[in-house]
């Protein structure tokens, strides 16, 4: 079999149906044409129908209409399967209108061996291919991808032995070497077709379990299931792995928004499915078209993320479903018609553009080398070294709106950068916290719970204070101390050094690092409760967890808060004092001025006037009174000087203290974190005493079974033992299961597919974590087999 070919091949299937459109499509019988019929005027269409109608012919690789499974993999599938396995990318999509028969297709029904779908076989004639295949040594991984509304969502996040990643960490990535990849998604190595197929049906599981959680519909999301295959010769010893991916596409289905009536969350659905779909259908276009030298693979993620398995060196295949039934024809035509109607619009547009003398306008997708050139024009624009932005279509006015709205968040993202640079706390405050968490943290690690012990954080052993931090802190008091001897009296000296000193008396919240080791007396008395175990039966009320935090973790900003708050304490009532004496100076200003008025009102109603420039004459008294007033107003100058800064100074130590109050209080979520994860520890503790007693009784069931059967078997007479009464536990097992006894081949089958039942029923769901998971296989009787496999599966 040739397992290689260039072209783009497309299929149709025909969902069976008892009410097939006879004469809405017409299947020709050389078996690769399929005209769709489609009404001009549904009001008008009654006798002679043909007339009415138009008609779209479709020439194809295969229409495929009332064919089982199996025929359809083997005409359609396997060929690009062999390919994978002989180093050749290849995708296999199916899309069409809901319920049209995609996952039918792709997946096929889980409940039965003969129906399954594209998927499992390729799995099955994967590793048949790798046994028969000596010469070569195989590795195969899988990997389940979700998209939804451009959201990307790994199916086997619940996987033992993978970490779930937020769908924002999940990017579409390109290396030179490795080609396209997804930063984000599990890879999982599986060595048979029983583990492969377990992983299907959980990812399978956990599509319909996160669109039940997230309440969306999983029809709405593109799935891409991958098969990565590593090959290796086993008798060159030089030859090098050759690498190739095998997609199995499951497209969301295609629904006219209008026919849906859809709203809301529906309506987002289908527009993204749409606009995907639609960049989709334009990558396969520029592909099939040998005359375009860039195809828009970057425009959606689904494009993106196939981007090195279309075309190309790769084998693709297009299957189209088709819902044969009258009402859901007309969408398919519907979509034929409209493609038909675009392409006319443009070739219209191209000759106005021909008539208009602007030939060289295209309205195809930019390519990357035009959107370079928008990128640079807007930069030049911005730079101001442009003075126009040459346009001519739309889809670049589209992509110049683009790149000034980068433009914008480039530039806020440099603002907020320098603001946080200049303005350094809320991120120290942020590293803070975390810190904080990371400190709690190490009392018990991962290796720790994976060993089965829990261990709860040890008591920090108080901490040696080193010379260099016991000077340091005996300065630090002297200063303190001398800081609280400035408060009273107020002296022109004392307001100098006092306002000199403003800068270097508090200690700012991000000083908390550089801040000495708190006192002796205080960490003679208060342990520094960080590392308390607080295993409780309840977490404490918030006051208690806040008293606790303030003498653990929060310590040391708690100190600085302290310190600042008796600075701010004696700068007020320095505040207070020099208010006092600036109104005293004020008062002294106002009675010498009413003395001094009072004077020469006196000598003015006695008539003892100056000739000279009319002013009455200065007695000695009022010269006296003059030179007072003036030194009076020097001090009040001055005093009301020194109080100008020491408000300021005030109002800046209230803002410390505020900052220190908001450290203090969002250090509490830390100490609540805490609590929460000892006692989930504890919670874990229980559960592995739990199923080690749960595992002794095991045990203890093994020894009485082994004992009667040993009774049974050696000690008991041979005529009372009743043979025909024992049934076979393999064939109990096996009708359980659900395998065909003339099928041997459906064994892997049926037991992946009874092995998810039953967790599905234990009611493990998507997002159970690995550990979880673990328990659960390990306490559940029926699923020894799987744990052993994902112990060679983490071995490997
Ligand atoms: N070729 C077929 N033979 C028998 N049954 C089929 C066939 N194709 C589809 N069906 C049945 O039609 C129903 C809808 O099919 P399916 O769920 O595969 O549609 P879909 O295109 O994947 O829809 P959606 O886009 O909503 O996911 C299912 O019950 C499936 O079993």
């Amino acid at each position: 079999m040739k397992t290689h070919s260039r072209e783009v091949q497309v299929f149709v299937r025909i969902r069976p149906t008892a009410n097939f459109a006879r004469d809405l499509i017409e299947c020709l019988p050389d078996g690769q044409t399929v005209n769709i019929y489609h009404r001009k005027n549904s009001k008008k269409l009654q006798d002679s129908r043909k007339r009415q109608l138009s008609s779209c012919s479709f020439q194809l690789e295969g229409v495929l209409q009332d064919v089982s499974q199996e025929e359809f993999y083997t005409r359609v599938c396997r060929r690009v399967v062999l390919g994978a396995l002989d180093g050749y990318n290849g995708t296999v999509m199916c899309f069409g209108q809901t319920g049209a028969g995609k996952t039918y297709t792709m997946t096929g029904s889980t409940e039965s061996y003969k129906q399954r779908g594209v998927i499992p076989r390729a799995l099955q004639e994967v590793f048949q291919e790798v046994e028969k295949r000596t010469e070569h040594a195989f590795n195969v991984h899988l990997s389940y991808l979700e998209i939804y509304n451009e959201t990307l969502v790994d199916l086997l996040s619940s996987l033992r032995g993978s970490s779930r990643q937020s769908p924002h960490s999940m990017v579409v990535m390109e290396e030179p070497e490795r080609g396209v990849l997804i930063r984000g998604l599990s890879l999982h190595p599986v060595h048979s077709e029983e583990e492969a197929l377990n992983l299907l049906f959980e990812g399978e599981m956990n599509r319909i379990i996160g669109s039940h959680a997230l309440n969306r519909n999983s029809s709405r999301s593109h799935c891409i299931f991958t098969v990565h295959v590593e090959c290796r010769s086993r008798t060159l010893s030089d030859a090098k792995y050759v690498t190739s991916k095998l997609n199995l596409v499951d497209l969301a289905g295609s629904e006219r928004l209008g026919k849906t009536g859809s709203e809301g969350q529906m309506m987002k659905e289908a527009a993204y499915i749409n606009r995907s779909l639609s960049f989709l259908e334009q990558a396969i276009l520029a592909l099939a078209d040998h005359r375009r030298d860039h195809v828009p693979f970057r425009q959606s993620k689904l494009t993106h993320a196939l981007k090195d398995s279309l075309g190309g060196n790769c084998n693709t295949v297009l299957v189209a479903n088709i819902y044969s039934e009258a009402a859901k024809i007309e969408e398919t035509a519907q979509i034929k018609k409209l493609e038909k109607d675009v392409q006319m619009l443009k070739e219209e547009l191209s000759l106005c553009n021909t008539l208009a003398n602007r030939p060289s306008i295209t309205y195809e997708s930019l390519s990357e080398a035009q959107l370079a050139e928008i990128h640079s024009q807007v930069q030049r624009y911005l730079a101001g070294s442009l003075e126009n932005i040459s346009i001519v279509n739309i889809t670049q006015v589209h992509a110049v709106f683009a790149q000034f709205k980068l433009a914008v968040q480039e530039q806020e993202q440099k603002v907020t950068a320098q603001l946080r640079q200049t303005y350094n706390l809320v991120k120290k405050d942020q590293s803070a916290n975390t810190a904080a968490i990371k400190e709690w943290d190490i009392g018990s690690s991962t290796e720790d719970v994976e060993a089965g012990s829990i261990s709860v954080p040890k008591k920090n052993a108080p901490r040696p204070i080193s010379t260099k931090a016991k000077t340091k802190k005996l300065s630090e008091k002297q200063n303190q101390s001398k800081r609280r001897g400035q408060g009273s009296p107020v002296s022109r000296k004392h307001l100098e050094s006092a306002s000199k000193s403003k800068l270097h008396s508090v200690q700012t919240p991000e000083r908390e690092h550089e801040s000495q080791e708190p006192d002796t007396e205080s960490q003679d008395t208060q342990e520094p409760p960080a590392s308390e175990p607080f295993l409780t039966a309840s977490p404490p009320t918030k006051e208690q967890a806040f008293e606790l935090f303030k003498v653990g973790q929060g310590s040391k900003i708690n100190l600085i808060l302290k310190d600042n708050k008796a600075v701010l304490l004696e700068r007020r009532s320095l505040l207070r004092q020099l208010s006092e004496e600036v109104n005293t100076a004020k008062r002294e200003i106002d009675c010498t001025t009413a003395t001094l008025q009072q004077h020469r009102e006196l000598r003015g109603s006695q008539g003892q006037y100056l000739v000279m420039e009319n002013e009455p004459p200065l007695q000695e008294a009022e010269i006296t009174l003059l030179m007072q007033l003036r030194e009076l107003k020097a001090v009040y100058r001055q005093r009301y000087e020194v109080l100008r800064d020491i408000k300021a100074e005030v109002n800046y130590c209230e803002h410390l203290v505020d900052q220190c109050r908001v450290r203090l209080l969002t250090g509490q979520f830390s100490t609540y974190l805490y609590f929460f994860l000892s006692q989930l520890r504890a919670i874990i503790a229980e559960t592995i005493n739990n199923l080690e007693r749960s595992e002794e009784s095991v045990i203890h069931v093994c020894v009485t079974e082994f004992e009667s059967w040993y009774k049974k078997s050696f000690l008991v007479h041979e005529q009372e033992l009743d043979l025909t009464m024992e049934e076979s536990p393999r064939e109990e097992e096996d009708a359980e299961k659900g395998i065909l006894p003339d099928e041997p081949s459906s064994e892997s089958f049926y037991n992946a597919r009874y092995r998810t039942l039953k967790r599905e029923q234990q009611g493990a769901g998507p997002y159970s974590s690995a550990e979880e998971l673990f328990w659960a296989e390990k306490t559940s009787p029926n699923s020894t087999c799987y744990i052993s496999e994902f112990d060679v599966q983490a071995e490997g």
